[in-house]
């Protein structure tokens, strides 16, 4: 079933002395439990297309629905994860994990024994006391994402993530979150300008045109053997042709 469908979505900028036309006809369906990615040129629309799935920013034409109902304002269902890992320095992991909950309502003792058991599951039981002070770029991001999962949101849209971490610690960490959200059985739709870790990690990548924006291009992303772990995606034989494809896709707008 659907669960994030954006019918000819259109979204234009007002400012005082400009328009900017965003995204224009944007047709998107992702399933329950499906991971897709989205590439395309710098500034085309893919940050504000997640705000428009999260309710934060409406269409200017258009329909999203979210789990079959017209988006009408945010919804507690929707977990968000930035580039910016927004822990806050004076609070522990522990307690940095239980902000979300804290802004929701959710019963403390309940969210505090949800976020231990993730912290031990991901490897970061021995850190719940810690300062974020005291944890690398990658275990902050890693945070971050385990206090997105604390509200236990079905879908969570992540926003260039991995993009302030270092070669290595971005292709570990990215194996390891694609690895935790499957087995969450989350949707996910990811932004990012890496075409490789949109391949290594999504079911679907969509192309998005340069602005204004429209899906240019729909790539399912299967591979013979079945999906290997998305290090290994890398070294599929298949990899190399999905990378070639979307980089031809990709570069069109560069010599445009
Ligand atoms: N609040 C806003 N007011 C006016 N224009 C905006 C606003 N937010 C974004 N824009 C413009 O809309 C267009 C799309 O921006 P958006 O950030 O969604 O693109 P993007 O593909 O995520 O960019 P990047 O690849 O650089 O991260 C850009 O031209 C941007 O300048």
């Amino acid at each position: 079933m659907a669960q994030i469908e954006l019918n000819d979505v259109c979204l234009r900028y007002f400012t005082i002395n400009e328009e900017t036309e965003a995204l224009r006809n944007v047709n998107l369906s992702v399933d329950e439990g499906e991971f897709i990615s989205i590439v395309g040129p710098s500034g085309c629309g893919k940050s504000t297309l997640l705000s428009l799935v999260s309710g934060v920013i409406k269409p200017t034409e258009g329909e999203v629905t979210l789990f079959g109902e017209k988006l009408k304002e945010t919804s507690d269902r929707i977990g968000y994860m930035l580039q910016n890992d927004h822990l806050f320095e004076w609070r522990n992991v522990l307690n940095n994990l239980l902000v979300g909950a804290e802004i929701r309502g959710i019963n403390r003792k309940e969210a505090k024994e949800r976020a231990l058991d993730l912290l031990n599951r991901y490897g970061m039981g021995d850190f719940a006391h810690h300062s974020p002070k005291q944890l690398s770029g990658g275990m902050r991001q890693r945070v971050a994402l385990i206090r997105t999962l604390v509200i236990q949101p079905e879908i969570l849209l992540l926003d260039e993530p991995f993009s302030a971490l270092d070669y290595q610690t971005r292709l570990t960490l990215s194996d390891e979150i694609s690895t935790i959200l499957r087995e969450q059985k989350k949707t996910v739709v990811l932004v990012t300008h890496d075409i490789s870790e949109a391949i290594a990690m999504a079911d679907r990548v969509i192309v998005m045109s340069k602005r204004p924006s429209f899906v240019k291009r729909d790539y399912k992303i299967s591979f013979a053997g079945g999906r290997p772990s998305p290090f290994y995606t890398r070294q599929a034989p298949e990899y190399n042709d999905y990378f070639n494809e979307i980089w031809k896709e990709l570069e069109e707008h560069v010599h445009a």
